[in-house]
C-alpha cells in the first residue's frame, strides 16, 4: 500500500483531508502556476492540479499523490487569490448579484508508475447584492485574503450567498473530497 501526500501549502486542503481519516505528509509544491495562452479556466486547473503532483514524485517516490489548484470565473476572466483588502473588496464587488463559478482541479499521482487521474469539479455561488459596507464588514471580520474569490464558505462567507449549486461543498472549500474518495478507489486505497 503507498502513502498519501498532499501536494499542497493550503492550510485548508490539510484540514479537508484530514477528515478521511488516512495519514498523510504533505509538502508545497513548487510550480509556475501562470495561465498559458489561450487556456480555458478548466484546462489550467487540471494541468496545475497535476504539475503540482508531479512536483513532488522525486521526493516521494512510491506514494499516492494529491495535487489540487481551483480558480473562480466571472464574466470569462478569472479570479484567484486576492491577497490584501483592495483586492477582496474589488473581487465581492464585482461578485455582487451575479454568479461565480469556481473550478476545482484534482490530480492523484500515483509515483510508483507514473499513471495519473486527473478531473475538474465545478461548483456555482449565487451572490445577494452586497453594499460596499457589507463587503467592508465582511472583509474585516473574516479577512478571506488566502481564498480565491474572497470568501470562507465555511465561516462568515455564507452570509454573502443568495444560493449556492454543485455536487461537493468541500470542491468550493478547496479540495473534492467527493472525487477524491472514488480516485484513491481506483488506486486502491479504500476510504473508510
Ligand atoms: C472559495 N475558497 C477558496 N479557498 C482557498 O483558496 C485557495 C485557492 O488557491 P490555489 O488553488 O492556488 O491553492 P493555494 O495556492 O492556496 O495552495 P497550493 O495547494 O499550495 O497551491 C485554496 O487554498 C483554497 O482552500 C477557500 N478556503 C476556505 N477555507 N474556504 C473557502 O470557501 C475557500
Amino acid at each position: 500500500m503507498s502513502s498519501l501526500v498532499l501536494a499542497s501549502s493550503s492550510p485548508y486542503r490539510r484540514e479537508l483531508l484530514n477528515r478521511l481519516r488516512q495519514p498523510f505528509e504533505w509538502a508545497a509544491p513548487s510550480i509556475d502556476e501562470s495561465r498559458r495562452p489561450d487556456e480555458s479556466a478548466e484546462a489550467l486547473v487540471r494541468r496545475l492540479a497535476r504539475e503540482k503532483a508531479q512536483a513532488l514524485a522525486g521526493r516521494f517516490a512510491s506514494h499516492l499523490i494529491i495535487g489540487s489548484d481551483q480558480v473562480a470565473v466571472l464574466d470569462g476572466q478569472i479570479l484567484g487569490k486576492p491577497h490584501d483588502y483592495q483586492r477582496a473588496h474589488a473581487q465581492l464587488s464585482a461578485a455582487s448579484g451575479r454568479s461565480v463559478s469556481f473550478l476545482t482541479g484534482l490530480a492523484l499521482l500515483d509515483s510508483r508508475d507514473g499513471s495519473c487521474q486527473v478531473d475538474c469539479v465545478p461548483y456555482t455561488v449565487h451572490f445577494r447584492t452586497l453594499s460596499a459596507e457589507q463587503i467592508e464588514r465582511y472583509l474585516k471580520a473574516e479577512e478571506p485574503y488566502d481564498c480565491a474569490g474572497s470568501f470562507k464558505a465555511e465561516g462568515l462567507g455564507i452570509s454573502l450567498f443568495r444560493s449556492t449549486e454543485g455536487a461537493d461543498v468541500n470542491s468550493l472549500i478547496g479540495l473534492p473530497l467527493i472525487r477524491l474518495v472514488e480516485m484513491l478507489d481506483v488506486a486502491g486505497l479504500q476510504v473508510p
